[in-house]
């Protein structure tokens, strides 16, 4: 095995499009697809489908470990690709499939391309908006948890909406992934299939955790402030993110916790003193590249992220009573969103990043989520507004995002 851009190489290797269509299609109700880099891992077909509750992290491993060896073939190296919900007492979902390739991302993306040449979404009317969360609610849950930070209850929560869109016909998920490829040219794009019928997709830009044998690697983001597509005003906004302070708070908080977490079990922790900016076709993040070499290369990295996850820059800090005032304020439940997505193989390496700027189409309905960070300097309506620029991601890409805007009006 050789490492290219931090995806490790598995069997199956495509890097050429007629290799790729003599695959036939992707489908997206039994195939899996998780982007890094230059790179995907594309799992096609279910050979087993599993779930584990996540509640206790040894459990999960060992489970995850068995099933791998017994679903192994002789030549290869077997790959599970899961979703570990928001909630640590539902289950997470697994899928070992029956073939691995990696691919070049571009590569894939022509594949894509060429299976949805013909098809558009002009056509696909917008019918229906449900907030899970409307605006109002959105802002009173903001108050009420900065009177929870008065209070000295909490130092950090992180609130979010559902949306649901309805369309007059079924949603062409294909097409979806491919302007998600094609919208999106940096970040984790992800495409699993629930046991639900639905198909979870989005483009993540936050990674949790990448273990390559004893190297470790995460990039947490939190602190954000949406794009503008005035060169001016883009810099202005660059520039009071960084200088934040209530940002730069929010972003410490989650580098705090994952301190905490990694560097009793890492030979030499590398975190940047400060953080930096890191930009998705819609949204600036503080950022900051974590990495380090673990004392065990044998830890399983489920072991790790199912212990980091969640981290403050989806529940908050203190996480327990942060995850409680969740339940309590927003109302629904957060189920896969914000929650991990990612893959592992036999020998314990792997990605997971989190699940945000996604959705979960199934039908004539796309179900998307957003959160924000709130702390103490929070201020609602801003939070609502940084609510509504991560849902473009996903509405840019279902190409609703007028439609979205008119129906608000
Ligand atoms: C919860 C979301 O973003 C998280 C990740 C990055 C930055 C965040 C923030 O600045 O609030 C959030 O913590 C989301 O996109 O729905």
């Amino acid at each position: 095995m050789t490492t290219q851009k931090g995806l490790i190489m598995h069997a199956g290797e495509i890097s050429n499009l007629a290799q790729a269509q003599s695959l036939g299609e992707f489908h997206l109700d039994q195939d899996c697809l998780f982007v890094s880099g230059e790179s995907c891992l594309l799992g096609h077909g279910i050979k087993h489908r599993f779930n584990l509750p996540i509640a206790n992290t040894d459990y999960l491993v060992n489970e995850l470990k068995a099933q791998l060896q017994a679903h192994q073939d002789d030549s290869e190296n077997v790959i599970a690709f899961g979703v570990l919900p928001f909630c640590k007492y539902q289950t997470a979902q697994f899928i070992i499939p029956k073939q691995v390739a990696k691919w070049d991302k571009s590569v894939f993306s022509q594949w894509l391309n060429t299976q949805t040449a013909d098809t558009t979404h002009q056509d696909n009317q917008l019918t229906e908006i449900r907030y899970l969360q409307d605006r109002a609610h959105f802002e009173q849950t903001v108050s009420e948890a900065k009177h929870l930070f008065d209070k000295g209850l909490l130092e950090k929560i992180v609130l979010s909406k559902q949306v649901e869109l309805g369309f007059e016909h079924p949603i062409n998920g294909k097409h979806v992934l491919n302007q998600l490829l094609t919208q999106s040219q940096s970040g984790y794009h992800f495409a699993f299939p629930t046991e639900h019928d639905s198909v979870l997709m989005g483009v993540s830009p936050e990674l949790l955790l990448r273990k390559q044998d004893e190297t470790v690697t995460s990039n947490p983001l939190a602190g954000s402030i949406p794009r503008d597509p005035c060169s001016k005003v883009e810099a202005q906004r660059r520039s009071a993110l960084f200088n934040s302070k209530k940002d730069r708070y929010e972003h410490a908080v989650v580098i705090d916790d994952m301190r905490q977490l990694l560097e009793p079990v890492c030979d030499n922790l590398s975190i940047p003193a400060e953080p930096s900016l890191l930009h998705t076709a819609t949204m600036w993040h503080l950022s900051t590249v974590i990495s380090g070499h673990l004392k065990d290369p044998n830890t399983h990295i489920l072991d790790l992220a199912n212990q980091l996850h969640p981290t403050p820059a989806l529940c908050g800090k203190p996480t327990k009573p942060a995850y409680q005032h969740i339940l309590d304020l927003e109302g629904h439940g957060r189920d896969l969103f914000s929650g991990i997505i990612g893959w592992c193989d036999q020998h314990g390496n792997g990605e997971w990043v989190v699940v945000i700027r996604c959705g979960e189409l199934k039908a004539h309905v796309a179900k998307l989520f957003a959160g924000a960070g709130i702390v103490a300097a929070s201020d609602p309506s801003s939070e609502w507004l940084e609510t509504e620029a991560k849902l473009k991601t996903m509405l840019n890409a279902l190409s609703v995002q007028q439609a979205y805007t008119q129906f608000n009006k």
